[in-house]
């Protein structure tokens, strides 16, 4: 079985972000983020845009936007180590409404590590103030990259439970 560290590894990268399965065939993040890496205090630094194509109320981003922004830049911290993580729990606070067409920035980090969950924070602010527009905790569960293979053994037990 290979490692999380070959697993993260083996994922490739599109504008600084390593690319969730979707987006690897377009070789960029479909939400609009590219990351800047980690800074010298450990934390990971994001340029982000959300795009026409997430409005939700007239010139403002959807909310489901702004809580996925969250979720990968959280969720990027302990790939930014090297290790992997699934969400088991994220709280999204909505402080502003999220502009769209318009530079932001993203910061995400670790809080603590407790056991395998990593519990994370992160922030969008505007680029050309650093008004503070939505910010989220969220706990992050260590895994093993049989992860997803547990899934699908998982899911075809149910399948076949709702078959009978
Ligand atoms: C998107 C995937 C990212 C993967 C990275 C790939 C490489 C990089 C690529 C791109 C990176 C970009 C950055 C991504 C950032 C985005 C992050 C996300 O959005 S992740 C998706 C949303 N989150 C979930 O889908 C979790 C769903 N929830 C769970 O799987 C579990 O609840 C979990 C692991 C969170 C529980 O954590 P516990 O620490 O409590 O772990 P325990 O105690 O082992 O499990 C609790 C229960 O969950 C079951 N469980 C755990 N793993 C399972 C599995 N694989 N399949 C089925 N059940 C599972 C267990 O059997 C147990 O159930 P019983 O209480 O016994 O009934």
């Amino acid at each position: 079985m290979i490692t999380p560290r070959e697993h993260v590894e083996r994922t490739p990268i599109g504008d600084g972000v390593r690319l969730c399965a979707s987006c690897i065939p377009r070789g960029r993040c479909r939400l609009g983020i590219s990351g800047l890496g980690l800074d010298a205090e450990g934390v990971a630094r994001f340029r982000l845009v959300c795009d026409a194509g997430h409005e939700g109320g007239p010139g403002v981003a959807h909310g489901g936007w702004t809580a996925s922004v969250l979720d990968e830049m959280l969720g990027s911290v302990a790939l930014l180590h090297k290790r992997l993580t699934v969400t088991k729990s994220l709280t999204v606070e909505f402080l502003r409404p999220v502009p769209i067409d318009q530079p932001l920035l993203g910061r995400s980090w670790n809080d603590r590590i407790e056991g395998r969950h990593w519990h994370n924070v992160g922030e969008v602010t505007l680029a050309a103030t650093g008004a503070l527009l939505g910010r989220a905790t969220g706990v992050f569960s260590e895994r093993d990259p049989d992860h997803f293979q547990r899934h699908k053994d998982w899911l075809a037990t149910q399948i076949g439970k709702a078959a009978d």
